[in-house]
C-alpha cells in the first residue's frame, strides 16, 4: 500500500547566505533540481555576516539560529508545519520535500537534528551525550527539521549572541533531558536524512543507477536526501557536487554544463565579452612558436582582445618580439614584460590582472606556455561557459599529468580523486568542481575587481599555482575544469636544454607528439597504407619519407656547430677497437649528445618500417653503436670505398639536396650495379648490411652532401 502523496506546500525550508557565493549557487540549484523554490526562504542575503570571522574553523554561527527565530515568530504557535533548516554554501538537497517530510515523519520526532561522529566544539560533552546506539553519536546543527513550535520553543529555551556558537546552543539544548523529552528531539544518527560529511567520506559512495547519480551511505545502508560538507570535507562536497541533484549523469553527461551559459555564434564581433589574454613564459619552454600559433589561431574577434606577455626567459625574447611584431597589431592592445624589465612572476601576473581591469575587460584568460590550446575554440567555448574560473583540461600527451588536481591532501598536495582517471583519459566528459587547477584558465573579472575574490599569486612560500588555488579555495571560490571537448595538451618542459642547438629537436623523448608534428615528414603515416607497395629503388633497398626538411636543416645545424668533423683516417679514438677499415668524415650522434633520442627514433620510427619490408625479422628495441652524420666534399672526403656495414640493416637518410646543394654523390649497391643518385632530404634508404648489400658512397664533385647513417642491430 502506498502512502498518499504529502502535501509539502506550507513545508518552510530556511537557510542562511549572506553572500551569492558559488556555494550558495550550488545550494540554490539543488533546490530548484528537487522542486521546492517556492518553499524555501533564504534569510541573511545582502546582509553583513554577524556570526563571526570564520565559520570554517572557529566558533560561531548564532546570528544564524537569531534569523530563524525571528524568521519563525510568526509560526511560534504552528504544531503542524514542518519547517526544515540548513546551511548553505556547503549543502546540496539530494531529493524533493515529500521524501525527507516522509522519512522525517516515520522518525517519531518531533525535531530531528543531523548527526555527525565528532563532539564539537566543546568535547567534554561527550560523555553527557544519552547511551549510544548504532549511528553517528553527536549533534551537528547545520541541518535539521521539526514542527515550528517545538523549534520555536527550542530555539528560544535560552538566549544566544550573533558570535556564540549554534552547534553548542543546540548540543545543549539536546542535552537537556527535559527539554529532550519535551519535544521529542532526536538525532538522525544513520544518515536516513542528513549526511554530514566531515570524518564520513568514507562511508559514502556515489551510485550510478537508473541513469542518474545518487549517493548511498554503505554503513548504515541508506541514501541520505540531504548532503552537508561540514568543516574540512567541503572538498569531498565540491567533488560529490560534481555528480549528485542531477549535476551529471551516465546516460546525458553533463547537465549542469549547459546551465548558465550563453552563445555566442550570433553575437556581433564587436560585442564579443572583452578578453584580456595573458601569457606568461616563466620558465625555457619547448615549441614556444607552436604555442604561440595556438593562441593566435583561437577564433574569437582579435578586436575584442588584449595581449599581455611577460617573458622572462632570455633564450626566448627573439621568438616573443617577432612574434608580436607580426601580430601584435591585430590584436586590440598588445603589451610586453620583457627578460630586460626582470620583473619576477608575482609581480608579472599582478600587472597582468591590473591590465584587465584597466582595459574594462570581462574576461582574464591566463595561459602559461606550456598551454597548447589545439583546439582553436577554446577561447570562445570557455567565455561562453560562464563561469567564476574555469580552465580547460589539458594532459601531456600519453601520460596522467594534467593541469588539474581531483583531490587534495591534508598538506595541500597532490591526491588522486576517484575520478581523476576517467576524466584525464576524457572517459568522463563534464565541468568539474576541483581543488587545483594550473597553466590555462579563464577567469570572470568581477572576481578581479573584487579585493576579496581578486586572484593571488603569493601565499606564503608556495609557487604561484599552488597559491592561486590555495587562495581560491580559502575563499570558496569554485574552479572548474572541463573536459566537455578536447582543448589542448601540455608540454613537459622538465628536461628542456636551450644550450644545444636546436633545442626543440632533441625534445623527441619528452615531447613526442609535438615532435612528431614538427618533424616528421607529412607522409610518414602513408608508409603503412596496406594499398601501396614501398618503392624499392634497388633489390632489397626499400625507400621511405621519415622526416621533414625541417629535421633534415636543423640536424644539418648541430653537426655544423659541433664542427669537429672525424678526420677521416683508420685511426678512430672513438671506437672500442680504436680503428676504422671504412672511414668516413663524420660526426656521432652521441658526440652531440642525441644517441638516447636517436635510438628512440629508431624504435619508434624505422622499426616499424622494417618490419613492414623484411618480414619475420623483429628486434626491439633496435640496437645501433654506430649512429653518424656523414659528410662528403670535393676537397674532404668525395667518395666512400666499397664495403660492408656492421649491421643487419642500414638506414641512410639524405639530408640535403641532389644537384642543388651538390654534384654527384649518393650511393651504388654493386651486386645490382644499381645506384640511388636522386635521393630527396627527409628520405631514408633501408637496405640490408650485410652479404648481398655490398656498397660505396659515389663521388661528390661539387658542394657538400650530408647523409645520417645508423648500423642497426651490429
Ligand atoms: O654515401 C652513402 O650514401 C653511403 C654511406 C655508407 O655506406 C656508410 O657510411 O656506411
Ligand atoms: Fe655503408
Amino acid at each position: 500500500e502506498t502512502p498518499p502523496p504529502t502535501d509539502t506546500d506550507d513545508v518552510l525550508v530556511f537557510t542562511v547566505a549572506t553572500n551569492e557565493t558559488d556555494g550558495y549557487k550550488r545550494f540554490l540549484r539543488s533546490v530548484d533540481v528537487n522542486g521546492f523554490r517556492d518553499n524555501l526562504r533564504v534569510l541573511g542575503l545582502g546582509k553583513p555576516w554577524l556570526g563571526g570571522d570564520n565559520v570554517k574553523t572557529s566558533v560561531g554561527g548564532g546570528y544564524k539560529l537569531n534569523l530563524l527565530k525571528k524568521a519563525l515568530e510568526n509560526y511560534k504557535n504552528d504544531d503542524e508545519r514542518i519547517v526544515v533548516f540548513t546551511d548553505s554554501y556547503d549543502v546540496l538537497y539530494l531529493s524533493g520535500l515529500a521524501e525527507i517530510v516522509n522519512k522525517f515523519k516515520s522518525m517519531n520526532a518531533r525535531i530531528l537534528f543531523s548527526a555527525e561522529g565528532s563532539c564539537w566544539p566543546d568535547k567534554s560533552l561527550a560523555s553527557k551525550y544519552p547511551p549510544a546506539t548504532r549511528g553517528k553519536r553527536f549533534l551537528n546543527s547545520g541541518g535539521f527539521i521539526g514542527y515550528a513550535s517545538d523549534l520555536y520553543a527550542v530555539l528560544t529555551y535560552a538566549p544566544i549572541k550573533d558570535k556564540d556558537d549554534d552547534q553548542l546552543f543546540c548540543t545543549i539544548a539536546y542535552l537537556n533531558e527535559e527539554l529532550r523529552e519535551r519535544h521529542k528531539i532526536k538525532l538522525d544518527h544513520k544518515s536516513e536524512i542528513f549526511q554530514n560529511l566531515y570524518g564520513a567520506v568514507a562511508d559514502v559512495e556515489l551510485k550510478f543507477e537508473g541513469g542518474k547519480a545518487s549517493l548511498l551511505n554503505t554503513v548504515y545502508n541508506t541514501e541520505p536526501l540531504v548532503l552537508h560538507g561540514n568543516g574540512y570535507s567541503k572538498l569531498s562536497l565540491n567533488s560529490l557536487g560534481n555528480y549528485l541533484a542531477n549535476a551529471w549523469s551516465p546516460e546525458e553527461g553533463c547537465i549542469m554544463c549547459w546551465e548558465g551559459t550563453i552563445e555566442l555564434d550570433e553575437t556581433m564581433p564587436e560585442a564579443y565579452p572583452i578578453i584580456l589574454i595573458a601569457i606568461f613564459i616563466e620558465r625555457p619552454t619547448p615549441f614556444l612558436n607552436e604555442f604561440f600559433t595556438t593562441i593566435h589561431q583561437q577564433t574569437y574577434p582579435k578586436s575584442r582582445l588584449h595581449l599581455f606577455v611577460h617573458n622572462n626567459v632570455e633564450y626566448h625574447q627573439d621568438a616573443v618580439d617577432s612574434f608580436l611584431k607580426k601580430v601584435g597589431k591585430e590584436y586590440n592592445s598588445s603589451k610586453q614584460v620583457s627578460v630586460s624589465d626582470t620583473m619576477n612572476e608575482v609581480d608579472a601576473r599582478n600587472l597582468a590582472l591590473d591590465y584587465c581591469l584597466s582595459k574594462d575587460c570581462s574576461g582574464y584568460f591566463s595561459v602559461d606556455s606550456i598551454s597548447h590550446l589545439d583546439n582553436k575554440y577554446t577561447l570562445k567555448l570557455l567565455v561562453e561557459q560562464q563561469r567564476g574560473i574555469v580552465a580547460p583540461l589539458l594532459v601531456r600527451p600519453y601520460k596522467m599529468w594534467s593541469n588539474f588536481w581531483g583531490a587534495i591532501m591534508d598538506d595541500g598536495f597532490y591526491a588522486r580523486s576517484f575520478d581523476y582517471m576517467e576524466i584525464v583519459k576524457n572517459e568522463r566528459r563534464g565541468l568539474w568542481n576541483v581543488p587545483f587547477i594550473s597553466s590555462c584558465y579563464l577567469i570572470n573579472a568581477t572576481l578581479i575587481s573584487n579585493d576579496k575574490t581578486r586572484p593571488s599569486y603569493s601565499e606564503g612560500d608556495l609557487d604561484t599555482d599552488m597559491a592561486f588555488a590555495y587562495a581560491n579555495r580559502e575563499r570558496s571560490i569554485f574552479m572548474y575544469l572541463s573536459n566537455r571537448l578536447d582543448f589542448g595538451h601540455l608540454v613537459n618542459p622538465d628536461s628542456y636544454d636551450v644550450t644545444v642547438t636546436h633545442p626543440d629537436l632533441y625534445q623527441i623523448l619528452d615531447n613526442k607528439l609535438d615532435w612528431e608534428k614538427k618533424y616528421i615528414h607529412e607522409n610518414y603515416s602513408e608508409n603503412f597504407n596496406p594499398n601501396r607497395t614501398p618503392m624499392q629503388p634497388c633489390p632489397d633497398v626499400y625507400w621511405f619519407p621519415i622526416v621533414n626538411e625541417r629535421f633534415t636543416k636543423e640536424l644539418i645545424d648541430v653537426m655544423e656547430m659541433y664542427g669537429r668533423w672525424s678526420d677521416g683516417s683508420n685511426n678512430d679514438p672513438r671506437l672500442t677497437g680504436g680503428y676504422e677499415n671504412v672511414p668516413t668524415r663524420d660526426i656521432h650522434m652521441n658526440q652531440v649528445k642525441y644517441e638516447p633520442q636517436w635510438l628512440y627514433f629508431l624504435k619508434e620510427y624505422v622499426r616499424p618500417l622494417q618490419e613492414l619490408v623484411f618480414t619475420g625479422y623483429y628486434h626491439d628495441p633496435p640496437r645501433a653503436l654506430m649512429n653518424f652524420v656523414v659528410r662528403y666534399r670535393p676537397d674532404e672526403q668525395p667518395s666512400l670505398k666499397p664495403h660492408h656495414d656492421s649491421s643487419t640493416y642500414t638506414i641512410n637518410i639524405a639530408l640535403n639536396r641532389a644537384r642543388v646543394d651538390y654534384e654527384g654523390g649518393g650511393c651504388r649497391f654493386i651486386r645490382y650495379n644499381c645506384s640511388v643518385t636522386d635521393t630527396k632530404p627527409g628520405w631514408m634508404l633501408m637496405h640490408p648490411g650485410r652479404l648481398t648489400h655490398y656498397h660505396e658512397g659515389l663521388r661528390v664533385t661539387n658542394g657538400t652532401r650530408y647523409v645520417m647513417i645508423s648500423f642497426v642491430d651490429p
